[in-house]
């Protein structure tokens, strides 16, 4: 498979000079036709040194794949793998990926009216770190834990120190995808923020957006509230999530991809609950 430089760089080289020249307008056929001009007969060596070249003649000759009906195709005495044909969908992909890339970037950026106090919305920054703080994983285990120490049902007890597990597991996954993919801040972003870890330098995902995702479908679940609270605790949520893109901390993807995270993760604290029978045996084994 080719690197996504190494598809770029033929694809700039091809005539395009960009992604989108690949594959349609002008410089998507002079591409075509130089490759059928040029290219010889037992040039497929040379092709896999090109890999856009290698796409495009794959895509260009259908009667080549359908003539060898077994897993390569034989074209003077050489071997075309069948992954070789394949390539055109990865490309498709490495372009959708890319737009929506840029998409997101340039999104984020607009929706940054909070990013500084000179921004367009500059003057509700305050409120904006307000919603921040209601998020933020401190006061959430603070919360928890005094619940927990307060508590003097049995049930209560239960909810509560299953919610400390779920909130310790978020901090743990959202590190680790933090540290994995290794995405930056975006660059209006003015790192301010209140107590964060190493990987908090890292946008992706929003650990404000899991932590609201998840806390939120975990008090649906175990706490009887009226109506007008569920609403209040569902606007919540989103808002915290908007608000990260508004201060400028995460791109769009960030915050999508870290409700989804956070959505996920509840079914997985549901599936990890903590029983008082689990406790209580738990507790004898530390005695
Ligand atoms: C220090 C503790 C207990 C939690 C850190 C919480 C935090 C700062 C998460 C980063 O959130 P974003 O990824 O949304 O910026």
């Amino acid at each position: 498979m080719p690197s996504p430089k190494a598809r770029n760089s033929a694809g700039g080289g091809g005539g395009g000079g960009s992604i989108g020249g690949g594959v349609g307008g002008n410089s998507g056929r002079y591409e075509f036709m130089s490759l059928s001009r040029s290219a010889p007969p037992s040039g497929l060596q040379r092709q896999g040194s090109d890999p856009t070249t290698a796409r495009l003649r794959a895509a260009d000759s259908p009667t080549r794949r359908r003539g060898s009906g077994s897993s390569t195709s034989s074209t003077g005495g050489q071997q075309l793998p069948e992954e070789d044909c394949m390539r055109l969908n990865p490309s498709m992909i490495g372009i959708a990926l890319s737009s929506l890339l840029a998409i997101d970037l340039w999104l984020s950026k607009r929706l940054g009216v909070c990013a500084c106090e000179e921004s367009s919305w500059g003057s509700v920054r305050p409120l904006m770190k307000l919603v921040e703080v209601s998020g933020h994983g401190i006061p959430w285990l603070v919360g928890a834990a005094y619940c927990l120490y307060k508590s003097d049902s049995a049930a209560g007890q239960e909810v509560m120190l299953n919610l400390l597990m779920a909130l310790v597991l978020d901090l743990v996954l959202v590190g680790i995808v933090k540290a994995v993919v290794r995405r930056r801040r975006p660059a209006h972003n003015r790192m301010d923020m209140f107590v964060t870890f190493s990987v908090d330098r890292y946008s992706f995902p929003s650990g404000h957006a899991t932590r609201a995702a998840m806390c939120a479908r975990f008090l649906l679940a175990h706490l009887v509230l009226a109506a007008p609270l569920r609403v209040l605790v569902l606007l919540w949520a989103v808002f915290v999530g908007f608000s990260r893109v508004f201060l400028g901390r995460h791109n769009v993807t960030d915050v999508a991809f870290g409700f989804f995270m956070g959505y996920c993760q509840y079914n997985l604290v549901e599936a990890l609950w903590l029983s008082p029978l689990m406790l209580q045996s738990m507790m004898g084994q530390l005695e």
